[in-house]
């Protein structure tokens, strides 16, 4: 039965538990089961901290497990990062009072509160910076206002809660972070691993890609295409009028519209999109 490691709460459980459910793996009923087991799928799912997930998998007492890549490069785990899960998505960056260090060569001699000391550490050893690291568990944009630290270091969303503080970032970003899926660096090839991989690359593409259709004159088919070329290649069926096809063709979310009016400047009617369930490609 394949293990496999799921955060049990905080910014990345939700999501992640969506994204399981959505690739048809049974899911928790409350939050206070920590174990589920589901037989259909021959997958047995462990609700664990985001932070410790890594190290599970990296010991290889679970197969595999979703987390973010800042908490996996943390915490110094051997285990390896297989896909992107396209949410849970953050930087991980510096940041103090205005004014404090332009960036991170700067920081020689400074106090850098932060709850990932693995990732700043390293960090600092990159650009030969000698600084006091500050181990703290959360909340680190308060360190600044309470004199533990002079910068901090720490996940950035949106920044509201940097803003709060009265603190700003500075210098380049240390790491762009989003949901990740891991495995141990020594796995043994896993047919069971390959079909999750394949499941959650289906929820990708079906979140990514929406089905356009439409009707275009015979003679206009090329340009269309060009406009739909979709992942392989459109499906171009004939229509009872002689002098029209229809086109289905897979095209990215975020441009549906803009391909719409394209095509109906082109002369394509009976424009119509529909969302994609689900999906192998
Ligand atoms: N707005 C956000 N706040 C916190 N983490 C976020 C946010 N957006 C994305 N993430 C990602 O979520 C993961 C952190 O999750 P979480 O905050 O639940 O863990 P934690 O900080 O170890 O636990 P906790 O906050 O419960 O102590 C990281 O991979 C981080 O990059
Ligand atoms: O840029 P923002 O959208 O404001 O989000 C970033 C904040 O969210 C996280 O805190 P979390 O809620 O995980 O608490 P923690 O600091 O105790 O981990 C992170 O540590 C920042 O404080
Ligand atoms: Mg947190």
């Amino acid at each position: 039965m394949l293990k496999v490691a799921v955060p049990n709460k905080g910014a990345l459980a939700d999501s992640a538990a969506a994204m399981l459910r959505e690739a048809g793996y049974r899911g928790r009923r409350e939050s206070k089961e920590l174990v589920v087991r589901d037989a259909d799928n021959d997958v047995e799912f462990f609700y664990l901290r985001p932070r410790d997930i890594a190290v599970y998998v990296g010991s290889g007492t679970l197969d595999v497990g979703l987390t973010g890549r800042d908490l996996l490069l943390d915490s110094g785990s051997p285990a390896e990062e297989v896909m992107a899960l396209g949410f849970g998505g953050s930087t991980f960056r510096y940041a103090g009072r205005p004014g404090v260090a332009a960036d991170v060569t700067e920081l020689a001699g400074r106090r850098i509160a932060t709850s990932f000391s693995g990732l700043v550490r390293a960090d600092l050893d990159k650009h030969g910076v000698a600084a006091d690291v500050v181990k703290l568990d959360g909340a680190v944009e308060t360190a600044v206002t309470l004199g533990v630290a002079d910068v901090i270091a720490d996940v950035v969303e949106t920044g509201t809660t940097l803003r709060n503080a009265g603190l700003e970032v500075f210098g380049d970003p240390i790491l762009t972070s989003e949901a990740v899926l891991v495995r141990p660096a020594t796995r043994d090839d896993s047919t069971a691993v390959d079909v999750l991989v394949r499941r959650l690359q289906g929820v990708l593409t079906a979140r990514h890609y929406v089905m356009m259709d439409y009707d275009i004159r015979v003679e206009l088919v090329e340009k269309a295409c060009a406009l739909t070329p979709g992942l392989e290649s459109p499906t171009v069926s004939p229509l009872h009028d002689k002098g029209q096809v229809a086109v289905r063709s897979m095209v990215p979310r975020h441009l549906t519209n803009r391909i719409m009016d394209e095509l109906y400047d082109l002369g394509a009617r009976a424009i119509l999109v529909t969302d994609i369930a689900a999906c192998r490609i």
